[in-house]
């Protein structure tokens, strides 16, 4: 096949679990409806506001979140990508960002840990220290599905073109950025980031985010999208929670790639 539908859900999550995951379950049950066969939440979808409310809800990786996701993946008949989750780490007091990929007979095909922890202080725009309650992961996550090769990244990961890259050594053809992406920065650089990285690494970026206020002092920008391997913009959600879908044409993927081969350009193998 080389073209799917595929749709990033857009959330205003809050701490209180049950709401956030019933709002993720009936969006993505809505975009399947609409022919969505790869659908993909946010960062922290089931639980976001203060940190140590995160550390709280924190679940092993099979714990009840994402037993809900594995089922909706399985009645949808869809590949789900199940934005992150706070998962339970070895360290007390401590979880990892977690993002979770289960296919359309709800089996968890891959798990990818937030890398790069966002840990800065931009005066009147965000002051945020995730080290502080988030282990950062060590592997990086391609998976290679029937139709394409995934790769994951999580939120601040898309400020690190070394990971995009190294997920293109993979052979990623779509790379998947859930997001909470702070306001105060994403106004900026959210939507420059992502096709940045769509373009140079000619995959598709599907780019599920947070938006609006968490708590008072927690803001998320909005703006989910999916950019194409050129660098366009396909689909942007209209802010609230809602979702937008589109066409991922890997036929298209593949020109792009024969007509301006930079990837096989590279000097020195970098
Ligand atoms: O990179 C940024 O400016 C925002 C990142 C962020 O909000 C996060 O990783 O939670």
């Amino acid at each position: 096949m080389t073209k799917i539908l595929a749709a990033v859900v857009q959330l205003q999550s809050t701490e209180e679990k049950s709401r956030n995951v019933d709002t993720a379950a009936r969006l993505v049950t809505a975009a399947a409806q609409r022919g969505a066969s790869f659908v993909a939440l946010p960062e922290l979808f089931n639980c976001i506001g203060r940190w140590e409310a995160v550390v709280a809800e924190a679940e092993p990786i099979t714990g009840p979140t994402s037993r809900r996701m594995s089922e909706l993946a399985a009645n949808l008949g869809i590949t789900l990508l199940a934005g992150s989750i706070a998962e339970q780490s070895e360290v007390a007091g401590k979880i990892y960002n977690t993002s979770l990929l289960f296919g359309p007979d709800g089996r968890q095909l891959a798990c990818y840990r937030k890398r790069h922890l966002f840990d800065v202080d931009v005066p009147d725009r965000v002051t945020v220290r995730e080290s502080e309650f988030v282990m950062p992961g060590e592997e990086i996550v391609g998976t290679q599905l029937p139709d394409f090769t995934l790769g994951q990244s999580i939120c601040y990961d898309l400020r690190f073109p070394e990971l995009f890259r190294a997920l293109a050594d993979r052979r990623a053809d779509v790379i998947a950025v859930p997001a909470a992406f702070a306001f105060g920065t994403g106004c900026d650089h959210w939507e420059v980031l992502l096709r940045a990285r769509a373009i140079e690494n000619q995959a598709f970026v599907i780019a599920p985010n947070q938006h609006g206020r968490h708590t008072p002092t927690l803001q998320s920008y909005g703006r989910s999208m999916i950019v194409d391997p050129w660098g366009t913009v396909l689909a942007t959600a209209a802010d609230g929670e809602s979702f937008a879908l589109a066409e991922l044409d890997f036929q298209r993927l593949q020109d792009i790639r024969r007509h301006l081969p930079a990837l096989a350009h590279r000097r020195d193998g970098q």
